[in-house]
């Protein structure tokens, strides 16, 4: 092992180079400090290699077909299967075919400074990477550390599933093939879009749901509507189910599931969609008084209490399981640690101040694309009501909207709006139905805008457009 006395030193190392990680270095870089970045895989992380790229490119066929199945004088064309192939090719293009060249050529081209292996904490300001050959480096930071090291995808202790080979999010977004039955458990967005991708891609889906519906942390109508057209697409979607044990004899034959009550199920794969665990065990946090394991407690400039110098970023921090809203954070944590390497005496850490990541908590967005496609800002209904608001709820049939009856024949969706009764403004909205993700910035704006609603209502929507949801929700509120 090097000395600390030979540490590198930079203004600001990152430990992970996933997209938190990558805008951090970007951020910090833009704001002139020097930035190394420690990846222990590929440079673009979980999202761009196993996650959201990867899922996105094989699901985007599978919604086109859809919609195009719901036009009139187009749906006759669009009947037969996907080219899989065609698919799978697509999807490894979006991959890069798991290479990352592309990522260190931006990194080399904004005078980062890339270490490959896996890196530790070490102690106060300073982190050791070991490389894949072995070599050691330590390397020291004037201002910052920040870890933005990302979560793997969670195995429960269920018996005989560790030696099962279980799919998790890795394996159903990697696939070289379609099984021919593929069971899915879990019920929530990853278990939600890769039932939708692969039953599109030819697989038999079985979706076994522990809770009582899909989507659990949407509006209820959410869920609901995408299990109804999963079943439509020859899904199988059972809710309110345990599983008890995993049976696979051999390393290629098929997996076996049984259930509480003693019913077994058998197929080719079995995904575990069962949630997500923080990638802290060996990052060396007990080396400055932190727990491995554990996911990483920040403040809302994404800070970890106690440590001057020590950020957190992304979905290691447990604040918002999202690409852009680990991007966020990273921007936010970035200005903090160029603002105060360049001594400003005061942040700005009011609420929506330039130092607070206040979106995590009171405008985070989420789009899940199934079909139909879910997507939600800010506080659902029931959120509200628990946090105390004073609320309405307001609702309408998407499918009533002219621009949705144009966008697809028998256009089947819903919206809801959350009005906070005591300021006029809106605390959430959902919008389910097919091309719905895009309705979703408008909603984000004017809840992170806390536009009043009287002013919404100047905010008209183009005829004959989706969008004219809107005018219907206002509408509806001022009844
Ligand atoms: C199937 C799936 C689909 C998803 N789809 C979407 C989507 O459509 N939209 C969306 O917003 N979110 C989506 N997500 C969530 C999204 O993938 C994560 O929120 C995002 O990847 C988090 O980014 P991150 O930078 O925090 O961590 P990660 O992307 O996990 O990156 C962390 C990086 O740190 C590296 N690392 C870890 N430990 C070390 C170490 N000790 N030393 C060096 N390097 C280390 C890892 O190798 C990795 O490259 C999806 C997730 C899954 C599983
Ligand atoms: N389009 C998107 O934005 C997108 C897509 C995919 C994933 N993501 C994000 O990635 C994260 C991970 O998603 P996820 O769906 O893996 O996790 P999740 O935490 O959202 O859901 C895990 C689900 O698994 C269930 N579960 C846990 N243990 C179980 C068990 N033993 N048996 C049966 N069910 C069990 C839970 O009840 C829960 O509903 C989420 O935060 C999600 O928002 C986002």
């Amino acid at each position: 092992m090097v000395t600390v006395s030979e540490a590198v030193e930079y203004d600001v190392v990152v430990l992970g180079g996933g997209p938190a990680g990558e805008n951090i270095v970007d951020r910090t870089r833009a704001a002139g400090l020097t930035t190394a970045l420690v990846e222990a895989e590929l440079v673009g992380g979980e999202c761009s290699y196993w996650a959201c790229i990867p899922s996105k490119a094989l699901l985007r066929p599978a919604l086109a077909r859809a919609d195009a199945r719901r036009v009139p004088g187009l749906a006759g064309s669009v009947q037969g299967p996907l080219d899989t192939a065609a698919v799978l090719a697509h999807r490894d293009y979006w991959t890069s075919s798991w290479k990352d060249d592309g990522q260190v050529d931006w990194l080399d081209s904004i005078g980062a400074h890339l270490y490959r292996g896996h890196g530790r904490l070490y102690g106060v300001r300073k982190v050791a990477v070991t490389s894949p050959e072995g070599e050691h480096h330590v390397l020291s930071a004037r201002h910052a550390v920040v870890v933005a090291t990302g979560t793997r995808a969670v195995i429960p202790d269920v018996p005989g599933l560790a030696g099962a080979r279980p799919w998790t999010s890795r394996e159903a977004t990697s696939a070289q093939h379609a099984p021919g039955r593929l069971l899915v458990v879990g019920g929530s967005v990853v278990a939600a879009e890769m039932a939708t991708a692969w039953q599109a891609l030819g697989s038999q889906v079985t979706m076994l749901v522990r809770g009582s519906g899909l989507l659990p942390r949407m509006e209820p109508f959410a869920g609901e509507l995408v299990a109804e057209a999963l079943r439509e697409a020859g899904a199988v979607v059972r809710t309110d189910v345990s599983v008890e044990a995993v049976v696979r004899d051999g390393s290629t034959g098929p997996v076996q599931v049984v259930l509480e009550g003693g019913e077994i199920l058998e197929g080719d794969e079995l995904l575990m969609a069962t949630g997500r665990s923080p990638h802290t065990e060996d990052i060396g946090l007990e080396t400055v008084g932190l727990t491995p394991g554990d996911w990483i407690p920040v403040d809302d400039s994404c800070r970890v209490e106690g440590h001057d110098w020590l950020y957190a970023v992304g979905d290691v921090n447990h604040r918002a399981l999202l690409t852009h809203q680990g991007k966020y954070q990273a921007r936010i944590a970035g200005g903090v640690i160029a603002a105060r390497a360049a001594g400003v005496p005061e942040l700005d850490t009011g609420r929506w101040g330039a130092h607070v990541a206040s979106a995590d908590t009171q405008a985070m967005p989420q789009a899940v694309f199934t079909d139909p496609e879910a997507a939600a800002v800010g506080l659902t209904l029931a959120e509200a009501e628990r946090a105390g608001h004073r609320v309405r709820a307001v609702d309408y049939d998407l499918g009533k909207v002219s621009g949705a009856g144009l966008y697809a024949d028998g256009y089947r969706g819903r919206a809801r709006l959350v009005v906070d009764l005591d300021r006029e403004v809106l605390l959430g909205a959902t919008f389910v139905g097919p091309g719905a993700a895009e309705l979703l910035h408008a909603a984000t704006v004017a809840v992170a805008g806390e536009v009043p609603i009287a002013r919404l209502w100047h905010a008209v929507p183009a005829f004959p457009t989706v969008s004219e949801i809107w005018l219907r929700l206002l509408e509806t509120y001022r009844g």
